[in-house]
């Protein structure tokens, strides 16, 4: 059976803004997740992703909070590109064109290129968390699904429905990376909320022996983040960082600056004596990460 969208979004179908007038033509399906579909679109020669939206409030809410992030002067300036309605069969679905990022999860970039790279991907994603946090806001909803690895491990966010100013109560969550949810805190807009689900996600993509399949079943009274513990025992990569995760999950950062510069020590090898860290390679994919960041910076700046 042919859903909605498959039949919207056909490989090569024009859509057409019903208020700003642009068209775009897809190229095809990205995902389909529960808030809307993600389709690969081209306007002229260049490529975006564009999402329509089934639940037209937190579509809304959604594009209110990217537009928020897309006007700091960050890495995430402009990120989001047009908002505007579309017919489909009679219907009006509103949609919202962001930046594409050709990449892979986590889970899967680890899986092709070895779990080493977490270390590289870690600082880029502790990167993005600072520019989010130094702009107001957090993140909330940060998991696996909702970023994307590309090349070098350079890293970027998508789904910005989560994104909550400092102090409000978190607006979405995913259950296994909420510290409420390990009894670790309040689900409340800090720093420290989005350091929580760094540390889960971390552990999550180099769980090998898939011990977070169980956790998500877990009565209330059995989840301990000491549970956890186990996990980074057992995975070498993981054990290196276990100081920052320990830090992480209890809560023990402030600021994820604070984060960033304990992270930046640890993997240096200041702070760890394993030979498996003393690894140049990983230094030159840092240097390069570092260099496609300000690049990223220098072209997204305001003239
Ligand atoms: N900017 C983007 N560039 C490339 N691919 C993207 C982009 N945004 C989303 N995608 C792809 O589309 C998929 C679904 O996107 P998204 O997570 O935003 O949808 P969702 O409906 O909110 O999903 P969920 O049910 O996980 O909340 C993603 O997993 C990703 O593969």
């Amino acid at each position: 059976m042919t859903t909605w969208y498959e039949e919207a979004f056909r490989p090569g179908t024009e859509i057409q803004g019903k208020w700003n007038g642009r068209s775009y033509v897809v190229e095809r399906l990205l995902g389909a997740g529960s808030n809307g579909v993600v389709v690969l679109v081209r306007r002229g020669t260049a490529r975006f992703a564009l999402k329509a939206g089934h639940e037209t409030v937190d579509h809304q809410s959604e594009i209110n909070s990217l537009l928020a992030i897309s006007l700091t002067d960050t890495s995430f300036k402009n990120f989001l590109i047009d908002a505007d309605d579309m017919q489909v069969r009679g219907k009006e679905i509103s949609f919202y064109v962001m930046r594409y990022i050709d990449g892979m999860t986590i889970s899967h970039f680890i899986h092709k290129r070895g779990q080493d790279w977490i270390y590289v991907i870690g600082s880029n994603l502790l990167r993005k968390l600072t520019e989010i946090h130094k702009s107001g806001y957090v993140f909330g909803d940060l998991k696996i699904e909702n970023m994307i690895v590309s090349k070098y491990g350079d890293v970027d966010l998508i789904d910005f429905g989560g994104v909550t100013p400092k102090g409000r109560a978190i607006k979405q969550l995913t259950e296994v990376y909420d510290r409420g949810y390990w009894k670790m805190g309040e689900r409340v807009a800090e720093e420290s909320y989005d350091l929580f689900s760094f540390a889960i996600l971390l552990l999550k993509s180099l769980d090998q022996r898939k011990r977070f399949t169980a956790m998500n079943k877990m009565l209330p009274q059995n989840r301990d983040v000491d549970q956890l513990m186990v996990i980074m025992r057992e995975n070498s990569a993981a054990a290196q960082i276990a100081p920052f995760l320990q830090k992480a999950l209890r809560g023990e950062f402030t600021t994820s600056q604070e984060a960033f510069h304990y992270w930046k020590k640890l993997i240096s090898g200041k702070k760890l004596t394993q030979p498996a860290l003393k690894m140049p390679w990983l230094k030159i994919c840092f240097a390069a990460s570092i260099f496609i960041f300000a690049a990223t910076v220098y072209v997204y700046w305001p003239n």
